[in-house]
């Protein structure tokens, strides 16, 4: 028998997620049927959507959602074979079984130096969100302005570096000084620190005089208000998601608007990552290929120790990463 550790959700988060939210449990899995696989996780995600969904999907007493990048340890699955590893969505757990249904194998092209936990990031849901957000969504066009918030983020640093292979100029915020600096390591235009520039109209101004064509808004709240002001005629915004949002416990009343959006005839449109699932292939395809070119760099904010998955989650919460936020087992 082989002893499991898990996360539960013990109390819904009020606010900020806080570490007495969540409890640390063992769960004794039984032995394998024919047909079904035992795998360890080795990386698993810190991602925000958790929080929203946690209130959506979950109820207290739950193990925690998400994903992770796991290796077989034992398979009663002639599919699929032990030392193999694959991504998985089976939350935050050390150890779990599956019956092959749910889970993908990391493509046979993946380069052995190549870090596994980059299946979770920009060569994972992260950087498919950038990729189809950026062509199907603001569908991008060679020689526009780009403009993308949290942008040092799983999400944002991929979406300006596709942007900048895509012919665009691209401006991105972040919340630190030295987000500011990889920004720019990795090929940004112009960016800035929106926690201490004195007028964020005026900051984005700046960095683009003329205005934005494609908004990729992760954020939401009183940034996309003021950003909206700026679009140029016809610009396009993928909701992409409202950070700002998650952890309030009352929701914030904006600015409007719908002003700008119709005068400026704005295509405003949000988006799920998995409208694409039937596409994945191509994107995981395209993204692994840039990134084996090193024309899409990663970084990778890693926390040891699955003891460690709640201080990880809510240090992305509070901004504390670069890159994806990952937990190493
Ligand atoms: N629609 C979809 O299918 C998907 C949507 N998303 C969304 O994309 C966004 C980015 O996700 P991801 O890249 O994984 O996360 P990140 O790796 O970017 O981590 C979250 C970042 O959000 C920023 N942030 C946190 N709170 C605030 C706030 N109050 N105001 C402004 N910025 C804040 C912080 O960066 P900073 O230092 O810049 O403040 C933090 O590092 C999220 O909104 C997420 O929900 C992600 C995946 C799929
Ligand atoms: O198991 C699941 O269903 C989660 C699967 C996650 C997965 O890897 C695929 C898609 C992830 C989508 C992420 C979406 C976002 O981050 C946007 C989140 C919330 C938007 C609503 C915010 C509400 C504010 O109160």
């Amino acid at each position: 028998m082989v002893t499991a550790k898990v996360w539960v959700l013990k109390k819904h988060f009020e606010g900020f997620p806080k570490t007495s939210d969540f409890d640390l449990k063992k769960i004794e899995l039984p032995n394998l049927k024919d047909g079904e696989l035992l795998l360890e996780s080795v990386f698993l995600s810190v991602d925000p959507y958790m929080r929203p969904y946690s209130r959506r999907d979950m109820k207290e007493g739950d193990i925690m959602i998400g994903t992770q990048v796991a290796r077989i340890v034992e398979s009663k699955n002639p599919a699929f074979t032990v030392g193999a590893f694959v991504v998985a969505r089976s939350g935050w757990r050390t150890h779990f079984i599956s019956d092959g249904k749910d889970i993908q194998l990391l493509p046979s092209s993946w380069p052995e130096s190549l870090p596994k936990s980059l299946a979770l990031g920009t060569v994972g849901m992260p950087g498919l969100t950038a990729y189809f957000g950026l062509l199907e969504v603001c569908k991008m066009k060679p020689g526009e302005t780009v403009l993308v918030n949290a942008a040092a983020g799983a999400v944002g640093s991929v979406v300006g570096q596709l942007a900048k292979i895509g012919g665009c100029k691209v401006v991105g915020c972040a919340g630190s000084d030295d987000k500011v600096a990889y920004l720019k390591k990795i090929g940004f235009d112009e960016a800035f620190n929106y926690k201490t520039v004195t007028s964020l109209d005026e900051a984005l101004r700046k960095a683009s005089p003329d205005g934005y064509d494609c908004f990729f808004d992760n954020v939401g709240g009183e940034f996309a208000s003021i950003a909206i002001n700026q679009m140029k005629k016809h610009g396009r915004i993928a909701v992409c998601g409202a950070i700002s949002q998650y952890n309030d416990s009352v929701p914030q009343k904006g600015p409007y608007v719908q002003v700008p959006m119709i005068f400026k005839e704005l295509q405003m449109e949000g988006f799920l990552v998995t409208r694409w699932n039937n596409r994945r292939e191509e994107g995981l395809k395209a993204l692994l290929k840039w990134v084996v070119e090193g024309k899409v760099k990663c970084h990778e904010q890693v926390t040891e120790g699955f003891e460690n998955m709640p201080m990880a989650f809510i240090g992305m919460l509070k901004g504390e990463n670069i890159g994806k936020a990952i937990v190493k087992v």
